[in-house]
Parts: C-alpha cells; structure tokens; sequence
C-alpha cells in the first residue's frame, strides 16, 4: 500500500515519551499519528527499566529479610532464579505490546507501525513491513522521541564475539555461571547486582576510578564496597583492549592480563537513535543528540514544527525526565496550535525547566542510590555558593529498625545565598521511596526556615531531613 494522510502531529518513536507526548497532543484537541518501528512502549518498557527492576526486586526482598535477627531465620530457601526470570518475562509483557496498542486506541491515536525518517519539512515516509511506503503529513508538529541504543566501543573482535547489550542482560533466560560487566554506570551496577544475586559470578570492569560517576562520590563508593561484599570481583581502572569467543569469552585487559567468561555485557553508555532518521533532509547531521530549547523545539532549524522529546534529546536519559518534557511539550504543540500564549519564564507551563534543576534518579542497586538535582561538584562548578551538609544514615531510628548493621549516608546540597537545597542523595537500604521529599524540596525551592517547620514522622528513614537541618544549623 503506498499513500498520503495528514495529521496535526506526527510522532516518531512510541516509547514511554513518544506515547505521552501523543497523549498531551491529543488531549489538547489535535489529531495524532505514532510510528513506531518495534514494540510500542519502547526501551523501558521490554529491555531497560521494567524488567531490570523486575530483576532486582526479589533479591531486595530476600537481602531486607536476612538483615533483621528473627526474620533471617525464617529464610531457610535459595533464590529461585528460574522463577524470577519467569516473574521478569511478566514485566516485560512477554515482549508483545498488545496492552500498549490498546492503550494508544483508546486514547484516539492512529498507529503506524514501521521505520519513520524524515522527508523534509514536516513529511515523515514510513516504511513498513506489509506495504512499501506511507507518507504522513504534519500540519503543526512532528516529534521525534526514538530513543537510543547501546553505545559499544569500537575494539577488535566485538563484533564476532556475541557481546551483552543491556537488551540481551534483562531478556536473558539462562543465568551465566561467569558474566563480566563493562561500565561504571546504572546499567552497568544494577545488572551487576541483579546477575550476581541470580547466581552468576560477576566481575565489573570499571574504566574510571569508581562507580556511578554522575552521582555524590560516596554514592560510588558504598555501592562497590557493597558489590564486594556480595562477592562480585570488582576491578577499577581496567580497559577492554580486545575480545575473542571460542567456548567462552576471552577478554583482553592489557597489562591487566585476561579475563575468562561465560558472556560479557557492555555497558558503556548510550547514543541517539538518529542515525536513520533522515534528518540530513532537514539540516540536521545524522547520528548526534537533537538539541532542543526548553519548550523542546529543535535548534536550527526553521518554522516552530520539529521537536525532539525524551532520550534523543540528551537533556536527561530518564524514563520520568521523558516522561515529564512529553507533557510539557506536547501542550506547547496543543498551545502554539490554538495560537495560545506559552508561559516560558523558568518552571513555567511551557518549559521543561526541571531537567535541568531537579531531575531525580534511582539506581536500585544494593545500597540503592538515590539524587535529585545537583551534585556539590555540578553546583560549584554552576558558580553556586554552596555548602554540603552529610549526615550518616546508620544513626536515624528509622534506619536502624529497617536492618540490623544499616548502612547508609546522606547529603543535602544547600545553597548559601537563598538558603535552599539545590541538591539532595541518599545512599542505603530503602531510600527510594524518600527521593521525592527532596524532589519536592528542590525544585519547589523551599527555604530552609519553613523546611524546618516539614516535621517527618518518628521513626521512619524520612527523619534523616531534621538530621540534616540540625547539622546545617549546627
Ligand atoms: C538497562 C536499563 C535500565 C534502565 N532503567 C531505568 C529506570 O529504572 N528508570 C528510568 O527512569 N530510566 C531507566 N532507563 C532509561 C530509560 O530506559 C530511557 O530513559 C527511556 O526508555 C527513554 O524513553 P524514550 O521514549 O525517550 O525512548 P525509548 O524507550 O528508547 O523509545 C524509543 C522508541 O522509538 C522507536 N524508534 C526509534 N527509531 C525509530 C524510527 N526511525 N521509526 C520508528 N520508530 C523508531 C524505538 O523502537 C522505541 O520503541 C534504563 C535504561 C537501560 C538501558
Ligand atoms: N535506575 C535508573 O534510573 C537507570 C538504570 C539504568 C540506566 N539508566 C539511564 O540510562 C542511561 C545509560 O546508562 P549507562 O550506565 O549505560 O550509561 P552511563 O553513561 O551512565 O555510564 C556508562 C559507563 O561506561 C563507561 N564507559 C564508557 N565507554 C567505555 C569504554 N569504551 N570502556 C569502558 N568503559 C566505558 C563510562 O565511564 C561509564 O562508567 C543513563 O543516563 C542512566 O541514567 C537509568
């Protein structure tokens, strides 16, 4: 089948930003097209965020129990790994997206299923699998939102050697008596944490000097000090020069000598699904991150209709992050659709100011890590008068009753000049669901006088906040 329709907007990607965005723009009265090239809902949904956690989840709970006198007791079992990857597959809806079309249906917006490039201004050509071409058409908007893909490094013998992407390290049925993770990054420690607790043993090879770089230093640090102790052979300031696959997997590390393993895994990052995408058509090079301004509009190029959402923007490569600029921007399209006025001043309707400011993240390794905003090293180097106020974990009541011998640290990044937190982490067992207080607090921009007037209830984990202030206050 070969022809022409028109929507109001087209979106290309219908992962976790594209189906929100198509959302917003349909809720705001705006007809609506999706492509999508594989499975809607996208990287999180089958191969990231979903079944990773679904990984992790039962191991947390086994941890939680051993770690209190009277509980661990009761634990007389193993893991059962087979029957967690079968819970996983669950997650993963099995890798089929009926539920997901359904959803888009009832929500009034028309699928197209294939591979979208851009034509030119506002022409999107899809090519599909039982027809050759359609060619959409869009009157106000088209949104790419494709996402990205494992970033490998380019080193002798990857590419015979049957390397782990992240797709293959959360879809894996079998659990690999040896696996060794490349990477220092979230990918990199949950999958670590997650096969090593399946069973598999785990060596991580770190390029730096320490893990989760992004994060508070002491983040890194309580993360592998914990990997250790569950047995992963953690090795920094090591580098794959080079790989080989006979039987098992050879792995090169130079002066470092050579590593045997059962699969390797690399988790070296991600690039922008843009190198397909016909963007040379536009004036935009192939293959880099689309820069958008903050009511996502792409940079250079002309006439207000091209935006790019969610991951292959760069701004932050965050389900939620996507999620949230989705929202954002598909009601700037409803809102210059309608000739409505934007409301762009900071933390206004129209922009996604809170990548920048406050965007919270998890890593559900053991300790959990947990952030939002700035780190003291982001803040001074934003020429920010800051101070870092730490207060051990171990020492709130909360803490103390989760698990016996709790481990775990705190810190608030408070600016001095407005006397806010402009940076919040929390390292240790449970801390995920404490996140959003600091969230909250960060891009609400609550002075730290009525901060003090937040009580948190006695004795949760939450009570490490007034700890906080009273060290602030000394
Ligand atoms: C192992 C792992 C774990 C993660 N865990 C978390 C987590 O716990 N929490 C969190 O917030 N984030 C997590 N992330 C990050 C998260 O997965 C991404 O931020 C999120 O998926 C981005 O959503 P997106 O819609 O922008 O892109 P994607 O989810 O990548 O979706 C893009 C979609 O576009 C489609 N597409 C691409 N090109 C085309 C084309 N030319 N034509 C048609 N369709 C196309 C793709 O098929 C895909 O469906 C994790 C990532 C990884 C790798
Ligand atoms: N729970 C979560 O929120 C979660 C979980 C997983 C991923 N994510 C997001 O997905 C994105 C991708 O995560 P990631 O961990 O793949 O990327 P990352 O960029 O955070 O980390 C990549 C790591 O690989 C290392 N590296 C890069 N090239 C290398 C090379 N050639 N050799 C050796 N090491 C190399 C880097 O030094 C770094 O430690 C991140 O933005 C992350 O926040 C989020």
């Amino acid at each position: 089948m070969s022809g022409s329709e028109e929507f109001d907007v087209v979106v290309i990607g219908a992962g976790p930003t594209g189906e929100n965005l198509a959302d917003r723009a349909r809720a705001g009265g705006l007809s609506v097209a999706i492509v999508e090239g594989e499975l809607v809902g996208g990287e999180c949904s089958y191969w990231a965020c979903m079944p990773s956690k679904a990984m992790l989840r039962p191991p947390a709970a086994l941890r939680d129990a051993r770690r209190l006198r009277g509980a661990r007791e009761a634990v007389t079992g193993a893991l059962d790994a087979a029957a967690v990857l079968r819970r996983r597959d669950g997650f993963a809806s099995h890798w089929k997206d009926h539920g997901q079309v359904a959803w888009l249906e009832s929500a009034g917006i028309t699928l197209v299923r294939g591979h979208g490039r851009l034509d030119g201004p506002r022409r999107v050509r899809v090519e599909g699998t039982d027809w050759d071409r359609r060619v959409l058409t869009a009157r106000h908007a088209v949104a790419v939102c494709t996402g990205t893909r494992a970033a490998l490094p380019d080193l002798p013998g990857l590419g015979g050697a049957g390397a782990w992407t992240s797709r293959e390290a959360t879809g894996s049925a079998a659990v690999p008596a040896r696996l060794a993770v490349v990477g220092g990054g979230a990918v990199a420690t949950e999958l670590a944490t997650a096969w090593s607790a399946l069973g598999s043993r785990v060596t991580l090879l770190v390029r730096g000097s320490g893990l989760l770089p992004r994060m508070e230093p002491f983040a890194g640090e309580l993360v592998a000090a914990a990997l250790r102790e569950s047995g992963v052979d953690v090795r920094t300031g090591v580098s794959v020069r080079g790989l080989t696959r006979d039987r098992e997997v050879a792995l090169d590390l130079g002066e470092h000598g050579e590593l045997r393993t059962d699969e390797v895994l690399f988790a070296t990052g991600r690039r922008a699904a843009t190198e397909d995408l016909g963007l040379e058509t536009v004036g935009l090079e192939p293959g880099g991150w689309i820069a958008v301004d903050d009511t996502g509009l792409a940079v250079g190029v002309d006439g207000g209709w091209l935006y790019a959402a969610g991951d292959v923007n760069g701004r932050a490569l965050l389900t939620h992050q996507g999620k949230y600029q989705a929202r954002v921007f598909g009601t700037a399209i409803a809102d210059r659709a309608a000739g409505r006025d934007l409301d762009v001043a900071p933390w206004g309707r129209s922009v996604a100011t809170a990548d920048r400011a406050g965007a919270p993240q998890v890593v559900f390794t053991d300790p959990e890590a947990a952030s939002v905003g700035l780190t003291l090293a982001e803040a001074t180097a934003r020429g920010l008068r800051v101070r870092a106020v730490d207060y051990d974990l171990a020492d709130v009541a909360g803490a103390s009753l989760h698990a016996d011998g709790y481990r775990g640290r705190a810190r608030a990044v408070i600016d001095l000049d407005r006397e806010t937190v402009v940076g919040a982490t929390f390292v240790g067992s449970g801390v995920t669901e404490l996140l959003h207080s600091a969230t909250v607090a960060v891009t609400a921009e609550v002075p730290l006088g009525r901060l003090w007037h937040a009580v948190p209830a006695y004795p949760t984990i939450s009570e490490v906040w007034l700890r906080l202030l009273e060290t602030w206050r000394g």
